[in-house]
């Protein structure tokens, strides 16, 4: 307790001085202290060989004419007589060894706190050395010094020599252990671990110790004491420090101290430096290099239908529709205190502000009245538009401007478009380029009654994606069930498009191989989603561009992976005749598919609940509305009406979650479609389609044994439209027979367990064994036998 109160105290007052001394006071007091200390230790030393010569001066200290033979005479003399020969002897070294110490804390302005610990240590180390040494007084009576003697003396008188030796061996115990932190376990470990290296050191180094007797001398004196303090805990920096100081460096200014940091820079994996070697020496992976000739098509390919003028604008309409909505809103009493009119290419918005104190409902209210004064079909009213503040009037121009598909594919908008899967739809109504990423939709679901521009919709997208992405990048798989719509793409199937093995047309026109290919589509992502896994990235465009850096090895079932855009036209047709069988691939595609790359769009003519069911809206966020005929199917396709205000040819609304934008969908041809799928089809392509997982259907057993019992009541009704037809496909018994997908895929087992259709063969349809009716009768009627 003593000696903490001893401690608190001087510390306390170190740090005000510490404190108060400014930078200046606190380098001149510093160099003042190494300065001494230097004189001291030459006073020392020289006074260890001239103090008899020099003992009789010392009372002559005022007389000029005397000199000292200590380097630094009478004062070195003095001095060195006080603190050595009177007072510790040769631990007197000790002190300007502090004093040094203590001058460089202040010259470098490094915290005082730290010195108070090796004073103490020191003091205690100077009392020691010097009794020990006050053994030898009689012989040598500068080693222990007058106080050093004297203390010997004085715990001799009380407990002979060898309690003195006693008490110093103690002591040097508590130093070694407190100071030191030895503990015997330590000592036997350094030692063990140690002790080879020890040897080999010391080897190497005592030739250079056996040097000239002064230097030696000097540097044995400043290593003990050094390395005595360098294992004083908390003074380890300071110490490396204080060498370097010494060197040269005193001279520096600064008030801090310059630290240096070592940043050890990250391992690399074996896999990124292998990968780094491979793009070194190969450059990034080149997904386009199989087809690297592949020219896009050019925009020649594709019709500017007469709208290269842009939308002309008829003043006299405008004033007149302008008139019209005045007036029957004032007829209604409702005042407009501003119009204003945005010229869309089929449809012009006027924007109005009614006077202060109208409630919107009413003037949402007269939709049809306003119709009906303007004589026109298909005005929809927004009450209020969304982020403005006013309401707005869509009212049809009586002459459409055609959107061409040149103009939007032509537009920077559509060119720059930085997305991956971008998908140029048409003109807003203010007539600028709608471009969307169908990547972020991420599908899309497509509506409308027949003849309203469906068909030009899928189009639409398939050219702005053709014009955009290369073969390698995006794959089609096509439905098509009319087999009219998309069989031009036909041509392209080498380049663009997707199918199941031993398929032989690509473009799926049976509802049977609908089912296959979206459960093969289900083990694509299936697929997809174990390299991801595998690649550690959360999706498509993370993993190619770790696969494009060859950081993805192909030896591990690593590859580029292609966008896959399924299409399906019809879908109702799909869902009337295959029902569930669709819905849950669907559905679960459409659930997990976006982060892999595969993205639905499912275009129909039946906006019915029972083809959109809740399962199928839930995962298309993204939808289209083409004119339809009532409002119903126009809140079944949006949740919203509006759609059966539309005007039709392409005039739609589309939806991405909230807010609906009305657009003018681009308008590409056929014949245009054929000279895209020409251009891209005379050119080199892959072997063949991009092949999808093989799928073998529930349908696929083979060499089960129906009891005849068993058998479906259908069961020859169907042999004999199988037999008649040629043709062994479930499907042709479902459209025949009227019969659900399980239910005729339950019939074809039996058919082929009866030997009247061959086994399956992946999409085809399989082999029909019996060659007529007649063979099939009395194929049967001896069964029963
Ligand atoms: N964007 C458009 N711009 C101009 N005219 C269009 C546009 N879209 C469609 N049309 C016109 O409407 C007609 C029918 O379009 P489309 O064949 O796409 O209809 P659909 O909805 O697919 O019909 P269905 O369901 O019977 O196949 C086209 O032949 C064309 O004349």
């Amino acid at each position: 307790m003593a000696t903490k109160k001893k401690k608190s105290k001087p510390t306390a007052s170190k740090k005000r001085v510490s404190l108060r001394l400014s930078r200046q006071n606190k380098i001149i007091l510093g160099s003042l202290l190494i300065f001494l200390s230097i004189a001291l230790f030459f006073s020392f030393i020289s006074f260890y060989f001239t103090w008899q010569d020099d003992q009789s001066l010392l009372t002559e200290f005022a007389n000029r004419n005397e000199q000292a033979k200590n380097l630094l005479n009478k004062f070195g003399a003095s001095v060195s007589h006080y603190i050595m020969y009177k007072g510790f002897g040769l631990a007197s070294f000790i002190l300007p060894f502090l004093m040094c110490l203590n001058g460089l804390y202040l010259f470098l302005s490094l915290p005082l706190k730290n010195l108070w610990n090796k004073w103490i240590w020191g003091l205690v180390l100077l009392i020691w050395v010097a009794i020990a040494l006050g053994f030898f007084a009689d012989t040598q009576p500068l080693l222990g010094g007058l106080v050093g003697y004297e203390m010997s003396r004085f715990l001799q008188d009380y407990t002979g020599k060898i309690g003195v030796f006693l008490i110093l061996l103690f002591a040097l115990t508590v130093i070694l252990v407190r100071l030191f932190k030895l503990t015997p376990e330590g000592v036997a470990r350094f030692f063990r671990s140690k002790s080879a290296s020890v040897a080999a050191d010391f080897k190497k180094n005592s030739p250079s110790g056996t040097g000239p007797v002064e230097t030696e001398e000097e540097t044995e004196v400043i290593l003990d004491t050094y390395t005595h303090k360098k294992d004083i805990p908390h003074l380890d920096p300071v110490m490396e420090e204080s060498p370097k100081t010494q060197g040269g460096k005193t001279d520096t200014d600064e008030d801090d101290i310059a630290m240096e940091v070592n940043t050890v820079a990250e391992e690399k994996e074996e896999s990124d430096l292998l990968s780094e070697k491979l793009v070194a020496d190969f450059g990034e992976f080149d997904p386009t290099l199989e087809l690297s000739n592949y020219k896009f098509p050019h925009l020649d390919l594709l019709d500017p239908h007469g709208s290269t003028g842009g939308i002309t604008i008829n003043q006299e309409e405008l004033e007149e529709n302008k008139n019209k909505i005045v007036e029957t809103l004032k007829n209604y009493k409702i005042g407009i205190a501003q119009i204003k009119a945005t010229i869309g290419p089929t449809v012009t918005l006027y924007e109005i502000v009614p006077d202060a104190g109208i409630r919107i409902s009413k003037i949402k209210n007269l939709e049809d009245d306003i119709a009906l004064s303007l004589a026109a079909l298909g005005i929809r009213i927004i009450a209020p538009i969304p982020g403005k503040g006013t309401i707005g009037i869509e009212v049809p121009n009586k002459k459409a401007t055609t959107v061409s598909m040149r103009s939007v594919i032509a537009s920077s908008k559509f060119q720059k478009a930085e997305m991956q899967l971008p998908i140029a739809f048409g003109k807003t109504i203010s007539n600028e380029t709608f471009v969307v990423d169908l990547a972020k939709m991420p599908h899309l679901l497509m509506a409308g009654a027949t003849g309203q521009g469906k068909s030009v919709g899928l189009n639409a997208v398939l050219t702005s994606l053709l014009y955009k992405k290369h073969p390698a990048e995006v794959k089609f798989i096509l439905v098509d069930p009319k087999k009219v719509e998309l069989t031009l793409y036909n041509k392209i199937e080498r380049h663009y498009l997707a199918k199941l093995p031993d398929s032989e047309e690509a473009i799926i026109t049976d509802n049977t191989k609908v089912i296959h290919t979206l459960n093969s589509l289900c083990i694509e992502m299936d697929n997809r989603y174990e390299l991801l896994k595998l690649a550690m990235v959360r999706n498509i465009k993370e993993y190619n561009v770790k696969f494009k850096a060859r950081k993805l090895n192909p030896n591990d079932g690593h590859t580029f992976l292609p966008y896959i855009v399924l299409v399906i036209d019809e879908f109702a047709d799909l869902i009337m005749t295959a029902g569930k069988e669709v819905e849950t691939p669907i559905a679960r595609l459409a659930q997990l598919a976006r982060a892999i790359g595969i993205h639905l769009i499912i275009a129909t003519q039946r906006p019915s609940v029972n083809v959109i069911t809740g399962i199928i809206k839930a995962n298309f966020p993204a939808r289209i509305a083409f004119r339809v005929t009532s409002k119903i199917d126009s809140r079944t396709i949006l949740d919203f009406q509006g759609a059966d205000q539309l005007i039709g040819r392409g005039d739609m609304l589309f939806t991405q979650g909230n807010d609906i934008t009305r657009i003018q969908c681009a308008f590409v041809d056929t014949p245009e479609v054929a000279k895209i799928t020409e251009y891209i089809g005379s050119q080199r392509g892959y072997a063949s389609a991009h092949l999808l997982p093989e799928y073998s259907g529930e349908d696929s057993g083979t060499g089960i044994d129906y009891d005849i019992s068993e058998r479906d009541a259908m069961f020859r009704d169907a042999a004999e439209v199988i037999v008649t037809a040629q043709q062994g496909s479930a499907s042709l018994i479902q459209r025949k027979l009227k019969l659900g997908y399980n239910r005729a895929g339950r019939i074809i087992d039996q058919l082929e367990a009866a030997g009247i259709v061959g086994p399956f063969e992946g999409s085809k349809a399989r082999a029909v064994l019996v060659p007529d009716i007649y063979t099939l009768e009395k194929m049967l009627n001896e069964e029963t036998k």
